[in-house]
């Protein structure tokens, strides 16, 4: 089982510390929610984890191996940061072919995924057409293209209507049970309390909270997380 550790975790840029000595941990087999306000270090942090940003101190460790030490990312770990960087021109089965084919994803795990995420009707048109619900379930297919054992979602409830909200919370939750790690960030409280397993909470880039929804007690989550981020 692939878990995702995070130890101490510090990001600085210049005199902004956007994220500070964070540490938590991401089991597999849950969902775990991070939550933050605006700014507070969550971005900063998954980028960290996937290698995109050098951390200043600290590490982020995938089944034990920071992400580019990892001898097959793609198949190790599934990433959806925000919905951009698709070629428009493109259809949006062949922005997945274009991914599958250098890391020895099977051509049908395309049809697969597409499917999996309700876009085989519109597979063939070019993504510049795509809404951006439509982009984010583009986003969502290209993260599980690898049959990952860990998924690292930024905001991915975003442009999504109530139904792909829905369909994404009984996503998440089926991915979860089959024993992945997932890691997701999200500011839709009343939909993470019905989704996550665990919540971590960070503002101004340390950590608040972090353990099991229930945890929290009789409080709301979104009680508890304008408490702990000095909303209240
Ligand atoms: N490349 C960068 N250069 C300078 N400052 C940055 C950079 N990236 C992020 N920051 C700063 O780091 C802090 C944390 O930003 P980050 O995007 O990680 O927050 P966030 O929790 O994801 O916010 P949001 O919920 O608004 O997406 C902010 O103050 C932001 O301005």
């Amino acid at each position: 089982m692939t878990e995702v550790s995070v130890r101490g975790l510090t990001k600085h840029f210049g005199s902004v510390h956007a994220v500070e000595e964070l540490t938590f941990e991401v089991p597999s087999g849950q969902v775990t929610g991070f939550l933050g306000p605006n700014g507070a270090g969550k971005t900063t942090t998954l980028r960290m984890a996937l290698g995109l940003v050098r951390p200043t101190a600290g590490e982020a460790l995938i089944g034990g191996h920071r992400y580019g030490k990892l001898a097959q990312p793609r198949r190790v770990v599934g990433a959806l940061l925000e919905a951009t960087g698709f070629h428009p021109g493109r259809r949006g089965r062949d922005h997945l072919r274009v991914l599958a084919q250098p890391v020895g994803v099977p051509a049908g795990r395309v049809d697969d995924v597409l499917e999996l995420v309700g876009l085989t009707e519109a597979a063939d048109r070019r993504v510049k057409g795509y809404s951006l619900g439509m982009r984010q379930r583009l986003g969502l297919a290209s993260a599980l293209l690898g049959d990952p054992e860990v998924l690292i979602l930024d905001e991915p409830a975003n442009g999504l209507d109530p139904a792909g909200i829905a369909w994404l919370r009984d996503l998440l939750r089926k991915e979860a049970k089959d024993g992945r790690a997932i890691l997701v960030s999200s500011h839709v409280l009343s939909e993470v309390a019905q989704t996550v397993d665990q919540v971590v909470i960070v503002h101004e880039g340390r950590l608040r909270f972090a353990g099991a929804l229930d945890s929290l007690g009789e409080d709301s989550l979104e009680t508890a997380f304008l408490n702990l981020t000095g909303a209240r």
